[in-house]
């Protein structure tokens, strides 16, 4: 099995997110994705995040209607930073015959070398690198591979349209009552509505 690997905090989770999995879903042949929602990202410790109960609630509601789509709450199990080596090996163990793929945006592609043991996640998984609007995705992947240069066949870039939203705009447009129809899945926006997530998050 081809299975890809799309970490992030999904708080919430927005379109952005789906088009990224759904694009590397088709482009990269893969046959399945695996949300990983982060606990802590180890570059953001300090940042006020939504309860990971909840940030995984919406993740289900978002892709429950995607059979290709699945969800694993490992790293919000865990204590501490979400260190996406120790993510990758664990599938690794979980699925000793798959080919594993990193799905990750363009912004975070270019953090990558701030990441730990970026070599070990490389050993085991190629990088499935998206664009984003605002970010220069070929200068980041040409960082990356001059940075490690012997995985040079561990990085592809997987375009999709640019969508110049994000979990933080979102986040400001729930709270001031503004409109996040089409953005965020129906299903999603009611939950966050009933819990009352986003209601003063001006400031997250
Ligand atoms: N609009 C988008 N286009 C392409 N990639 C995206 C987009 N939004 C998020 N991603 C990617 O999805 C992954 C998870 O992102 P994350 O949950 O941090 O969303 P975010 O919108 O960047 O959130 P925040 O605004 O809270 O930082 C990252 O690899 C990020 O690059
Ligand atoms: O492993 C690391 O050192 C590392 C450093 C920063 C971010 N990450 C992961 O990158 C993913 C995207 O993070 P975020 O906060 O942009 O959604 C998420 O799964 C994080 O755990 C991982």
């Amino acid at each position: 099995m081809r299975l890809g690997i799309f970490g992030g905090t999904f708080d919430p989770i927005h379109i952005g997110h789906l088009v990224v999995a759904q694009v590397a879903l088709e482009e990269a042949g893969l046959d399945r994705v695996l949300f990983v929602p982060a606990g802590v990202n180890p570059l953001k410790v300090g940042r006020t995040v939504t309860d990971g109960s909840h940030r995984l609630k919406m993740v289900e509601l978002a892709i429950a209607d995607s059979p290709q789509f699945g969800v694993t709450s490992w790293e919000l199990d865990r204590p501490g930073p979400s260190f996406t080596v120790d993510t990758v090996e664990h599938i690794r163990e979980q699925h000793p015959d798959d080919e594993l793929f990193l799905i990750i945006g363009a912004d975070n592609l270019r953090l990558l070398p701030k990441w730990k043991s970026v070599e070990r996640i490389l050993e085991q998984a190629t990088l499935l690198a998206l664009n984003r609007p605002g970010e220069d995705l070929k200068t980041s992947c040409q960082m990356v591979l001059a940075l490690y240069p012997h995985i040079n066949e561990s990085v592809r870039i997987v375009d999709m349209p640019g969508l110049d939203i994000s979990s933080t705009w979102l986040r400001d447009r729930l709270c001031h009552n503004l409109s996040v129809k089409h953005l965020l899945p129906a299903e999603v926006i009611r939950y966050s509505e009933e819990n009352k997530l986003y209601d003063d998050s001006v400031s997250q």
